[in-house]
């Protein structure tokens, strides 16, 4: 299978992206939806989130910091988004921790189409009926345990389902892509898995296939982690998440071939 980049779309569309997501990762997620060319706009209340999404090309659910309202406004959001065909990308952020964000999930899934869904091993095991998590970030889980449940679960949903971790998985129930790129400092920053959903939201936006979206966005991830390691010392996490940002302005198709090199094996 060929992989086309298809990084520029992003500048050259310039999509706006409505964000409903967590008060920790909010700015770095609109930061890095900038940084890609595409245009941010997080908005919450129910009172107006159907009417932003209507002229939105994109929207990112994501769960982090949940409540009851949120929950409103991103039914709300989600229905319109379906209506009006804006594709929809999930982020289940610690999904197994409570039964409040299991529920929660749960409903969205029975009430909306979502083209993507993105969350790391433990999330998606969750999602796939292996209850896990303490709090948001992945624990100890063997992807490999799991694949075939979430092949099945990506066709029953009828979306992508992309596994982050040291090897992220994609798969849309029929084909498959894993990706060895990256570096652990991607794990000592919070917000890294948010905005690798931001940037699925930001190739949906732009047109680009779900399936592409997701393993452009889990890619261009590793390979600006691994630039921006090469530029700090140490575990220097402040540096690095600087770091980080300017590699996704820089970024376009050429810089990317430059670049590292890239590791994805499709089937
Ligand atoms: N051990 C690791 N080595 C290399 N890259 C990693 C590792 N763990 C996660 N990543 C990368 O970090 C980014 C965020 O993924 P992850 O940490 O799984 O998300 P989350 O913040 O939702 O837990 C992804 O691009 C993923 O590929
Ligand atoms: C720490 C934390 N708590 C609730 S949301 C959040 C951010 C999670 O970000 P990520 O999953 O991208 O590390």
């Amino acid at each position: 299978m060929t992989i086309a980049f298809k990084w520029e779309k992003i500048r050259e569309e310039q999509p706006l992206i409505h964000h409903i997501t967590n008060y920790v990762t909010v700015t770095d997620c609109a930061n890095i939806t900038l940084a890609c060319g595409a245009s941010p706009v997080m908005a919450h209340a129910p009172e107006e989130v159907s009417e932003m999404v209507a002229h939105s090309q994109a929207l990112v659910l994501n769960i982090g910091t949940l409540s009851q309202s949120l929950i409103e406004s991103m039914i709300r959001a989600a229905k319109t988004a379906n209506q009006k065909q804006v594709p929809i990308v999930l982020d289940p952020v610690g999904v197994g921790a409570t039964t409040f964000r299991l529920q929660t999930v749960q409903e969205l899934l029975r009430q909306v189409q979502f083209t993507v869904i993105r969350g790391n091993a433990s999330e998606i095991a969750t999602l796939c009926g292996f209850r896990e998590g303490k709090g948001v970030d992945a624990i100890d889980t063997e992807l490999k345990q799991f694949i075939p449940q979430v092949r099945k679960l990506a066709k029953q949903l009828q979306t992508v389902i992309a596994v982050s971790g040291e090897v992220d998985y994609i798969t849309d129930g029929t084909q498959e892509a894993q990706i060895t790129n990256g570096t652990e400092l991607l794990t000592k920053v919070t917000g890294t898995g948010c905005m690798t959903t931001a940037l699925i939201g930001c190739c949906l936006g732009a047109g680009i296939p779900p399936f592409t979206s997701a393993i452009t966005s889990l890619l261009v991830m590793g390979l600006v982690g691994e630039w921006a390691e090469g530029l700090v010392e140490a575990d220097n996490v402040g540096s690095f998440r600087t770091y980080l940002f300017d590699g996704f302005a820089k970024m376009n198709n050429q810089w990317l071939q430059k670049k590292g090199k890239v590791y994805v094996t499709a089937g």
